[in-house]
């Protein structure tokens, strides 16, 4: 076995034994009051496995997105518990919340949202130098090899292709060896040919380094490359679809109505 295959190896077996992974229970979120509240979500009971690859699909407005934020820690549900690893969000402190969501959950948005002023190594560590914390030097190079990003860590973003961007977008996502990275439409920018390269690198975050995936999408092509996908529906989950292929997810999407 190589060098490199033996690092790998090494770094993997220093994983947080038991913990990684995301999971609700009969979360509710309600936005509003009276006339006018919105119940975004509905008792909701979904589990992100940890080291496994989740896509969530539904309509517009199906609750995509509150489902995504509360798990994150971006919002706060109205009732019901989140999970991310072992630790339920709604016990923590305003404090801990933002440590737990600065550390422990990784975002990759369709966007990038890298920072232009920045070059890619720069914009990786970002999120351990506004923790004030070293990076994990062999995690760090394994997640940049992974990535395929060893020769273009000091371009800056405007230099980058969009499927470059978004390994970048990434990498800074699992820098901090989140519990969980959320992907809001990564694909969503790109065209199909880079988007399948970005989804091959989630894969590979998941199948190579260890990592869980939760990714909230309206393609089928790419649902399918998930381990499993649920589906949601005016807030609650409607289906979960393990081993996705792209048909069968689109019949799906087609049953739900409407554009998924
Ligand atoms: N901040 C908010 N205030 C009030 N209502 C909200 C807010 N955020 C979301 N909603 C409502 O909650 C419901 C679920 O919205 P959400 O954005 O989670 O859906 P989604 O499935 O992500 O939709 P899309 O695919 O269009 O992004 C919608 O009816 C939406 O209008």
């Amino acid at each position: 076995m190589g060098n490199a295959a033996e690092a790998r190896r090494s770094v993997l077996e220093d994983r947080r034994a038991g913990e990684g992974g995301a999971r609700t229970v009969g979360l509710t979120k309600v936005y509003g009051s009276g006339g006018t509240a919105v119940r975004a979500l509905d008792g909701v009971t979904v589990e992100f496995p940890a080291e496994r690859f989740t896509a969530i699909m539904g309509p517009s407005g199906a609750g995509k997105s509150t489902l995504m934020h509360c798990v994150a820690g971006l919002d706060t549900a109205t009732s019901g518990r989140v999970f991310v690893g072992g630790t339920e969000l709604g016990g923590l402190s305003d404090r801990a919340l933002t440590r737990l969501r600065r550390e422990r959950v990784g975002l990759v948005f369709q966007a990038f949202n890298l920072v232009p002023a920045l070059s890619a190594a720069d914009n990786i560590t970002l999120p351990l130098t506004l923790a004030g914390r070293r990076p994990d030097r062999e995690w760090h190079d394994l997640v940049v090899r992974v990535l395929g990003l060893g020769n273009r860590l000091r371009h800056r973003p405007a230099q980058l292709s969009g499927g470059q961007a978004q390994r970048v977008a990434l990498a800074r996502a699992l820098v901090t060896r989140p519990e969980i990275v959320f992907a809001d439409e990564p694909t969503g920018n790109l065209d199909s040919r880079t988007g399948a390269e970005v989804l091959a690198f989630l894969r590979r975050a998941v199948d190579d380094l260890g990592q869980t995936v939760a990714m909230v999408t309206h393609d089928p092509v790419a649902a399918a490359r998930a381990d499993a996908v649920i589906f949601l529906a005016d807030g609650r989950v409607a289906d979960v679809m393990r081993h996705p292929t792209a048909a069968r997810v689109l019949d799906r999407v087609r049953d739900l109505g409407g554009r998924s």
